[in-house]
Protein backbone atom coordinates (compact mmCIF):
# COMPACT_ATOMS: atom_id res chain seq x y z
CA UNK A 1 0.00 0.00 0.00
CA UNK A 2 2.67 2.44 0.87
CA UNK A 3 4.06 4.21 -2.42
CA UNK A 4 6.41 6.66 -1.82
CA UNK A 5 8.83 8.06 0.99
CA UNK A 6 8.95 11.56 2.23
CA UNK A 7 11.39 12.50 4.78
CA UNK A 8 11.60 15.38 6.70
CA UNK A 9 14.91 17.04 8.08
CA UNK A 10 15.08 19.95 10.99
CA UNK A 11 18.34 21.79 10.42
CA UNK A 12 21.17 21.06 12.90
CA UNK A 13 21.41 22.89 16.11
CA UNK A 14 22.15 27.09 15.18
CA UNK A 15 24.03 29.90 16.43
CA UNK A 16 20.63 31.30 17.76
CA UNK A 17 19.75 27.73 19.36
CA UNK A 18 22.98 27.58 21.37
CA UNK A 19 22.59 30.86 22.32
CA UNK A 20 18.79 29.86 23.23
CA UNK A 21 16.94 33.30 21.23
CA UNK A 22 13.80 32.95 19.19
CA UNK A 23 15.40 32.92 15.37
CA UNK A 24 12.22 33.06 13.28
CA UNK A 25 13.37 34.67 9.92
CA UNK A 26 17.18 35.88 11.63
CA UNK A 27 19.58 34.42 8.86
CA UNK A 28 21.87 32.51 11.64
CA UNK A 29 24.31 29.84 10.37
CA UNK A 30 24.64 26.16 12.21
CA UNK A 31 27.45 25.37 14.85
CA UNK A 32 29.80 22.84 14.69
CA UNK A 33 27.26 20.51 16.17
CA UNK A 34 24.85 21.64 14.01
CA UNK A 35 27.08 20.55 10.97
CA UNK A 36 27.60 17.09 13.06
CA UNK A 37 24.10 16.54 13.59
CA UNK A 38 23.47 17.20 10.03
CA UNK A 39 25.77 14.85 8.85
CA UNK A 40 24.87 12.28 10.72
CA UNK A 41 21.35 12.56 9.91
CA UNK A 42 22.79 12.36 5.84
CA UNK A 43 24.29 9.12 7.44
CA UNK A 44 21.52 7.38 8.81
CA UNK A 45 19.59 7.86 5.78
CA UNK A 46 22.28 6.23 3.95
CA UNK A 47 22.45 3.72 6.97
CA UNK A 48 18.56 3.07 5.83
CA UNK A 49 19.46 2.99 2.22
CA UNK A 50 16.31 5.73 2.35
CA UNK A 51 18.41 8.26 -0.46
CA UNK A 52 16.22 11.46 -1.76
CA UNK A 53 16.22 11.95 -5.37
CA UNK A 54 15.23 15.64 -4.75
CA UNK A 55 15.74 18.07 -1.70
CA UNK A 56 13.59 21.28 -1.10
CA UNK A 57 14.66 23.37 1.13
CA UNK A 58 13.40 26.73 2.98
CA UNK A 59 15.57 30.28 2.00
CA UNK A 60 17.79 30.12 5.37
CA UNK A 61 21.32 29.40 5.29
CA UNK A 62 21.08 27.01 8.74
CA UNK A 63 18.53 24.55 6.07
CA UNK A 64 20.67 24.78 3.23
CA UNK A 65 23.98 24.48 5.25
CA UNK A 66 21.62 21.10 6.96
CA UNK A 67 20.83 19.68 3.11
CA UNK A 68 24.25 19.88 1.95
CA UNK A 69 25.95 18.23 4.21
CA UNK A 70 23.26 15.81 5.31
CA UNK A 71 23.19 14.91 1.53
CA UNK A 72 27.36 14.78 1.21
CA UNK A 73 26.98 12.29 3.91
CA UNK A 74 24.48 10.11 2.13
CA UNK A 75 26.47 10.52 -1.17
CA UNK A 76 23.71 12.67 -3.06
CA UNK A 77 25.41 15.88 -3.05
CA UNK A 78 24.69 15.62 -6.99
CA UNK A 79 20.36 15.49 -6.45
CA UNK A 80 18.53 18.33 -7.88
CA UNK A 81 17.71 21.24 -5.02
CA UNK A 82 14.33 23.72 -4.98
CA UNK A 83 14.21 26.30 -2.68
CA UNK A 84 11.10 28.29 -1.06
CA UNK A 85 10.31 31.13 1.08
CA UNK A 86 7.14 29.09 2.01
CA UNK A 87 9.65 26.55 4.01
CA UNK A 88 11.10 29.05 6.28
CA UNK A 89 11.03 29.06 10.08
CA UNK A 90 7.73 31.06 11.60
CA UNK A 91 8.19 34.44 11.55
CA UNK A 92 9.29 35.27 15.37
CA UNK A 93 7.41 39.01 14.75
CA UNK A 94 8.83 40.88 17.49
CA UNK A 95 10.30 38.21 19.52
CA UNK A 96 13.25 37.97 17.03
CA UNK A 97 16.48 38.07 18.85
CA UNK A 98 14.79 38.36 22.16
CA UNK A 99 15.97 35.65 24.62
CA UNK A 100 13.99 32.98 25.18
CA UNK A 101 14.83 32.62 29.47
CA UNK A 102 14.81 36.49 29.73
CA UNK A 103 11.16 36.67 27.72
CA UNK A 104 9.47 33.57 29.82
CA UNK A 105 10.77 35.61 33.36
CA UNK A 106 9.28 38.78 31.86
CA UNK A 107 5.74 37.64 30.32
CA UNK A 108 5.26 34.20 32.19
CA UNK A 109 4.98 30.90 30.90
CA UNK A 110 1.03 31.43 29.85
CA UNK A 111 1.87 34.22 27.21
CA UNK A 112 5.36 32.77 26.56
CA UNK A 113 4.10 29.14 25.38
CA UNK A 114 1.13 31.17 23.98
CA UNK A 115 3.19 32.64 21.84
CA UNK A 116 5.79 29.70 21.45
CA UNK A 117 3.00 27.14 20.82
CA UNK A 118 -0.38 28.15 20.19
CA UNK A 119 -2.16 27.37 16.69
CA UNK A 120 -3.68 31.27 16.11
CA UNK A 121 -1.69 33.86 18.60
CA UNK A 122 0.93 35.10 16.79
CA UNK A 123 3.67 37.48 18.75
CA UNK A 124 3.49 41.19 18.49
CA UNK A 125 4.35 42.35 15.02
CA UNK A 126 8.66 43.48 14.37
CA UNK A 127 8.55 46.79 13.40
CA UNK A 128 10.01 47.32 9.73
CA UNK A 129 12.73 49.38 11.57
CA UNK A 130 13.77 46.74 13.64
CA UNK A 131 17.46 45.26 13.07
CA UNK A 132 16.12 41.51 12.86
CA UNK A 133 13.13 42.45 10.30
CA UNK A 134 13.58 41.22 7.14
CA UNK A 135 12.21 43.80 4.93
CA UNK A 136 14.31 44.94 2.12
CA UNK A 137 16.24 41.88 2.35
CA UNK A 138 17.18 40.75 -1.71
CA UNK A 139 15.80 37.33 -0.91
CA UNK A 140 12.39 37.94 -0.24
CA UNK A 141 11.54 40.39 -3.57
CA UNK A 142 9.76 37.78 -5.15
CA UNK A 143 7.85 36.53 -2.46
CA UNK A 144 3.78 36.39 -2.72
CA UNK A 145 2.44 39.27 -0.55
CA UNK A 146 5.00 41.44 1.86
CA UNK A 147 7.21 39.67 4.49
CA UNK A 148 5.55 39.02 7.10
CA UNK A 149 5.99 41.07 10.71
CA UNK A 150 5.19 38.11 12.49
CA UNK A 151 2.91 34.46 12.12
CA UNK A 152 1.22 31.95 14.32
CA UNK A 153 1.45 28.74 13.62
CA UNK A 154 -1.70 28.92 11.34
CA UNK A 155 -0.03 31.35 9.09
CA UNK A 156 2.89 29.39 8.32
CA UNK A 157 0.20 26.14 7.64
CA UNK A 158 -1.69 28.89 4.98
CA UNK A 159 1.71 29.62 3.38
CA UNK A 160 3.16 25.99 3.40
CA UNK A 161 0.33 23.67 2.13
CA UNK A 162 0.16 25.57 -1.70
CA UNK A 163 4.24 24.71 -1.93
CA UNK A 164 3.24 21.01 -0.60
CA UNK A 165 0.65 20.62 -2.50
CA UNK A 166 2.36 22.07 -5.39
CA UNK A 167 6.17 21.69 -6.44
CA UNK A 168 6.77 18.70 -3.51
CA UNK A 169 3.60 16.58 -4.41
CA UNK A 170 4.07 16.94 -8.08
CA UNK A 171 7.96 15.41 -7.32
CA UNK A 172 6.27 12.43 -4.97
CA UNK A 173 4.20 11.85 -7.40
CA UNK A 174 6.46 11.79 -10.45
CA UNK A 175 8.43 8.65 -7.98
CA UNK A 176 10.64 10.79 -6.70
CA UNK A 177 11.74 10.04 -2.96
CA UNK A 178 12.08 13.84 -1.75
CA UNK A 179 13.85 15.30 1.32
CA UNK A 180 12.52 18.15 3.12
CA UNK A 181 15.17 20.38 5.04
CA UNK A 182 13.32 22.93 7.02
CA UNK A 183 12.85 24.28 10.36
CA UNK A 184 11.24 23.31 14.00
CA UNK A 185 7.45 25.18 13.48
CA UNK A 186 7.77 24.91 9.85
CA UNK A 187 7.45 21.21 10.05
CA UNK A 188 5.36 21.09 12.84
CA UNK A 189 3.28 22.72 10.49
CA UNK A 190 3.83 20.05 7.74
CA UNK A 191 3.47 17.59 10.86
CA UNK A 192 0.00 19.11 11.84
CA UNK A 193 -1.38 18.29 7.66
CA UNK A 194 0.14 14.97 7.66
CA UNK A 195 -1.14 13.52 10.64
CA UNK A 196 -4.03 15.44 11.36
CA UNK A 197 -3.19 16.40 14.38
CA UNK A 198 -6.04 19.07 16.11
CA UNK A 199 -4.85 22.43 16.82
CA UNK A 200 -5.08 21.92 20.06
CA UNK A 201 -2.78 18.99 20.04
CA UNK A 202 0.05 20.56 18.06
CA UNK A 203 1.25 22.33 21.23
CA UNK A 204 3.03 19.83 22.36
CA UNK A 205 4.70 18.37 19.23
CA UNK A 206 8.19 19.45 18.97
CA UNK A 207 11.13 18.30 16.80
CA UNK A 208 14.70 17.48 17.32
CA UNK A 209 17.01 18.95 15.27
CA UNK A 210 19.40 16.88 12.70
CA UNK A 211 17.10 13.75 12.77
CA UNK A 212 15.28 12.44 9.57
CA UNK A 213 11.92 11.92 10.12
CA UNK A 214 10.26 9.31 7.53
CA UNK A 215 6.85 9.53 5.89
CA UNK A 216 5.71 6.48 3.80
CA UNK A 217 2.63 7.76 1.45
CA UNK A 218 -0.11 5.92 0.12
CA UNK A 219 -0.89 7.24 -3.82
CA UNK A 220 -3.36 9.82 -2.38
CA UNK A 221 -0.16 11.38 -0.59
CA UNK A 222 -1.74 10.43 2.66
CA UNK A 223 0.63 9.20 5.47
CA UNK A 224 -0.02 5.50 5.79
CA UNK A 225 0.93 5.94 9.49
CA UNK A 226 3.02 8.62 12.04
CA UNK A 227 6.71 9.60 11.17
CA UNK A 228 9.30 7.45 12.45
CA UNK A 229 12.66 9.18 13.68
CA UNK A 230 15.95 7.54 12.41
CA UNK A 231 17.31 7.40 15.66
CA UNK A 232 14.11 7.26 18.38
CA UNK A 233 15.87 7.76 21.38
CA UNK A 234 18.58 10.57 19.95
CA UNK A 235 14.59 12.33 18.67
CA UNK A 236 12.64 12.15 21.81
CA UNK A 237 15.52 13.19 23.87
CA UNK A 238 15.94 16.60 21.49
CA UNK A 239 12.53 16.43 21.20
CA UNK A 240 12.37 16.97 25.05
CA UNK A 241 15.06 19.82 25.33
CA UNK A 242 13.07 21.83 22.71
CA UNK A 243 10.06 21.48 24.81
CA UNK A 244 11.98 22.94 27.54
CA UNK A 245 13.86 25.56 26.15
CA UNK A 246 13.92 29.06 28.11
CA UNK A 247 13.16 27.03 31.48
CA UNK A 248 16.54 25.98 32.09
O1 LIG B 1 13.44 30.44 17.63
C1 LIG B 1 12.86 29.85 16.71
O2 LIG B 1 12.75 30.28 15.55
C2 LIG B 1 12.23 28.49 16.99
C3 LIG B 1 13.07 27.37 16.47
O3 LIG B 1 14.41 27.44 16.89
O4 LIG B 1 12.09 28.38 18.38
P1 LIG B 1 10.86 27.69 19.14
O5 LIG B 1 11.21 26.22 19.29
O6 LIG B 1 10.88 28.39 20.47
O7 LIG B 1 9.61 27.92 18.38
Amino acid sequence: MTEHTLILLRHGQSDWNEKNLFTGWVDVRLTDKGRQEAARGGELLAEEGILPDVVHTSLLTRAIQTANLALDAADRAWIPVHRSWRLNERHYGDLQGKDKAQTLEEYGEEQFMLWRRSFDVPPPEISADNAYSQVGDPRYDGIDGDVPATECLKDVIDRFLPYWEGPISDDIRAGRTVLIAAHGNSLRALVKHLEGISDDDIASLNIPTGIPLVYRLDADLQATGPGQYLDPEAAAAGAAAVASQGKA
